[in-house]
């Protein structure tokens, strides 16, 4: 995508001046669309063009058909251009090497010289029934129409699909023979293209790196299940991420197909097969010298594959790695000049980024990678638990932009304000595509600035996933260890019956349940709701945060170890940033689900309930119960705890007791957790290059952001939540006061307090109190009207 021309309002009020022309002859559409890229831009035509020729889609329907064609022939055949020349040179390169060989395939004694792949970890893919990507229809896992060659629409669909199952069997054939492909010493060797976190064609540096090498491309993906994982509990890919793979990557070898290429499949053999041991096998099969890939982040994931580059170096393979998940690579993001101090937070992190800038970066799939097996039941029968996720996605990359491209005309007008709300998809949906590297962040940014609010929060977020990753890189532990010391010893609760209630969204807390049910139904839920069913957990039924991590990593499409790490590590008192408040399982629907719409859509046996009460069921009359089809305890489950505010208050009790059983940890002027700093953060902070030095019997604390509620507690260890002045609890739009207010507000009395006692001493009359009616401030009680948008803006 070429940048703007930043021709901005003008450039599209002189475009509809120029329409006026087409509609009444003067102009031809290509003439007019031809203007309209050289006055707007590439960039802006792209993002543009459609909103501007929508007045015409009911009056000039045949003109709108027309120019909507030209735009997007012009624009899909300029993105995919370039690569499809790229890669069909590679292909028929790669053809020509299959075909040229001396000794050719079937010369079974040379074969028989190289240790060949087992057949059944090979795939090249096209033999095997694909599955329909985007099947947002019927949830039946039925062959692809996309994918089916057997039904084309037209003669030259026929044509085409004739040509294409051709290349496809070209492709399989050379998929397999690749990999056992003897080399001709002519021919120029290949170069393996290894997707991993990138399953994209658009703005991949890893495919660009290696089509510039010149020689055929090799696209291969390896699937090392036990690699992903690192040494602690990750659970790095739990179920439904699997399950997005599974999809996923027939998608990818799709659209390489479109472009003449293919993927091929394979699974790292068990039991000590290793990426290593496979990639070297590869090389060995087809003769490649070089190996291009996208880096990963995860702390094993890179020393796995620093490992995989050194053994590979010795070999004398070239071996090139390009970055591109994140937005900056978080090695190399560092505090100097910034300091250490608000650690944890975007905005820390942002300064870091700002003042040490770094390098800027720029069917079902094949049964031997068992992706997505289902369990059975005994009569035989699948379970399906997959069916309802296959529904609410496209796992293609082709799915990641229209997604884009909906949110960017639609939701993100809303997503300053509204992000939060559970009732109304107001947020972007793209984060199993970042995850799975299917859009680029850079892309991201780069269009989220183009949209016409240019949405401050939204770019926020991203500068939030890069945050997660760089807090992972300094703690490789994060996805297991509590980072506070202290709240090690925090005392959790182990009740195994309540855990299994949150899982299954059956805890009677409706809000709570919803979502649980659209997570383990669609593999998702937004931020907001994310945050509800996080506090629950831990605030309320004092479940440890990692059984919330565990949970979230098998059953989230998105599951990223780097981000539900520091989520639940905040939300679990114990990350790098306190969660600065704790949202209440009844009154936070009152800003995310003013209506009920949202418990409706998940709980549907409440439905009936009037809007008022379905988020309250137990305080329905027995008669209104009976109307709406209600029985608590059966049709929907009766309440798994009722005493909120006790088990809030005994939260803060909890976490007080730590902090003063474990001193040590808490800074005694300012009341800060204090936690052991890495060594990477130690020497830039004391200008040292070598990392090690600090590393060998030194260790320094680092005062962190810490709850105000927490702190005063210390102080008033025996005192309830409600009295806490600084009580964190979130009711619906009503936000509590701001700490600042709070700490404004106490001096303020404090200082009226001495001045009272000073008078008294001195024997001075009081002052006057002011007269009129002091404000109130609003609690629960008080009837909500419905404000839209509201606290939600305080929570990221
Ligand atoms: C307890 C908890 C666990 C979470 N676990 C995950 C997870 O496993 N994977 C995951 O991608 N997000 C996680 N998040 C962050 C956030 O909830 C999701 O990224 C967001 O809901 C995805 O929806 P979206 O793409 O519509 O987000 P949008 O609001 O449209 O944001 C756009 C993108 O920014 C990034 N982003 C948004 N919020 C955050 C955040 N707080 N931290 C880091 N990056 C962010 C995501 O990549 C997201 O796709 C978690 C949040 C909480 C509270």
């Amino acid at each position: 995508m070429s940048p703007s021309t930043g021709s901005g309002e003008n450039g599209v009020s002189v475009v509809r001046k120029m329409l006026r022309e087409v509609l009444v002859g003067h102009e031809d559409p290509e003439g007019f669309f031809a203007m309209c890229v050289s006055v707007l831009g590439h960039h802006d035509t792209w993002s543009q063009f459609l909103t501007i020729i929508r007045p015409l889609s009911t009056a000039h329907v045949a003109l709108h058909c027309r120019l909507t064609a030209i735009y997007d022939e012009y624009f899909t055949h300029i993105e995919d251009d370039e690569l499809h020349v790229a890669m069909t040179l590679s292909l028929l390169e790669s053809e020509k090497a299959i075909k040229s060989p001396p000794n050719s395939c079937k010369d079974s004694s040379s074969h028989s010289q190289r240790p060949a792949l087992k057949p059944e970890n090979i795939s090249a893919g096209p033999n095997q029934p694909l599955q329909k990507g985007n099947d947002k229809g019927s949830g039946q896992s039925s062959p692809s129409p996309k994918n089916d060659d057997t039904h084309p629409d037209s003669a030259v669909d026929q044509e085409k699909a004739k040509c294409s199952r051709k290349r496809r069997q070209k492709c399989k054939v050379a998929g397999q023979q690749v990999v056992g492909l003897p080399v001709s010493p002519s021919s120029q060797p290949p170069v393996l293209l290894w997707f991993r976190r990138d399953l994209r064609l658009c703005d991949n540096p890893a495919i660009i790196g290696a089509l510039e090498v010149g020689a055929p491309v090799l696209p291969v993906f390896i699937w090392a299940p036990d690699e992903e994982e690192g040494p602690g509990t990750t659970v790095a890919v739990g179920g439904a991420c699997k399950f997005w793979l599974h999809q996923a990557l027939p998608c990818l070898r799709t659209s390489l197909e479109r472009i003449g290429s293919s993927l091929v499949f394979l699974r790292a053999g068990s039991p000590s097969g290793s990426s290593l041991q496979t990639l070297r096998q590869l090389l060995q099969e087809t003769g490649a010298r070089t190996v291009v890939a996208n880096a990963l982040y995860e702390p094993w994931l890179k020393e796995r594959d620093d490992e995989i580059l050194s053994a590979l170096s010795k070999d004398g393979v070239d071996v090139r790695v390009h970055h591109s998940y994140c937005l900056r690579d978080p090695f190399s993001v560092s505090t100097v000049g910034v300091g250490l101090r608000g650690i944890g937070s975007v905005s820390h992190f942002m300064s870091c980024c700002k003042q040490n800038p770094g390098a800027p970066l720029g069917t079902p799939l094949d049964p031997p990678l068992e992706l997505a097996k289902m369990p059975r039941r005994k009569d035989g029968s699948i379970i399906d638990w997959a069916a309802n996720i296959r529904k609410s996605w496209d796992f293609s990359e082709e799915g990641a932009h229209a997604q884009l491209e909906g949110f960017l005309q639609d939701g993100v007008y809303r997503y300053e304000k509204e992000s939060g709300r559970a009732d109304s998809p107001n947020t972007s949906g793209l984060s199993p595509y970042l995850h799975f590297g299917q859009l680029s962040p850079r892309w991201l940014l780069w269009d989220a600035k183009g949209a016409k609010c240019r949405p401050p929060k939204f770019q926020r977020k991203l500068a939030w996933r890069d945050l997660a990753y760089w807090q992972l890189t300094l703690f490789p532990d994060l996805p297991w260890e509590s980072l506070r010391p202290p709240y090690k010893a925090l005392r959790w609760s182990s009740d195994r019956s309540h855990l299994k209630a949150w899982q299954r969204g059956r805890t009677g807390f409706p809000l709570v349940d919803a979502a649980m049910r659209q997570l383990w139904l669609s593999g998702w839920m937004n931020n907001y709701m994310r945050h509800v069913v996080a506090s629950f957990l831990i605030a309320y039924l004092h479940l440890p945060w990692q059984e919330g991590y565990c949970w979230f990593q098998d059953t989230l499409v998105d599951a990223d170890v780097a981000i539900d790490a520091m989520m639940w590590q905040n939300g679990g008192m114990c990350g790098l940033d306190h969660w600065n408040f704790v949202m209440h399982p009844v009154d936070a629907a009152l800003t995310c689900d003013p209506c009920g719409t949202f418990v409706r859509q998940w709980c549907p046996e409440l439905a009936e309930l009037p809007d008022e009460l379905i988020h309250k069921p137990w305080k329905c009359p027995a008669s209104m119960l009976r109307r709406a089809g209600v029985v608590l305890g059966e049709t929907y489950p009766k309440r798994i705890i009722t005493d909120l505010e006790e088990r809030r208050t005994q939260s803060l009790k909890d976490v007080a007791q730590v902090r003063q059983q474990f001193g040590q940890y808490v800074d005694k002027s300012s009341g800060c957790d204090l936690v052991p700093m890495p060594p990477r953060l130690v020497s830039e902070a004391l200008g040292l290059s070598n990392g090690d030095a600090v590393s060998r019997g030194k260790w320094f604390l680092l005062p962190l952001i810490t709850r105000m509620e927490f702190k005063h507690q210390l102080e008033e260890p025996d005192s309830e939540a409600a009295s806490n002045p600084y009580n964190a609890v979130l009711k619906g739009y009503v936000s509590r006061k701001r700490d600042e207010t709070i700490r404004a507000e106490r001096g303020a009395q404090r200082r009226e307090r001495m001045d009272t006692n000073y008078r008294r001493m001195e024997g001075l009359t009081q002052p006057r109190q002011p007269k009129g009616r002091a404000r109130r401030t609003p609690t629960a009680k008080d009837k909500f009207s419905v404000v839209p948008g509201g606290v939600v803006n305080s929570l990221r």
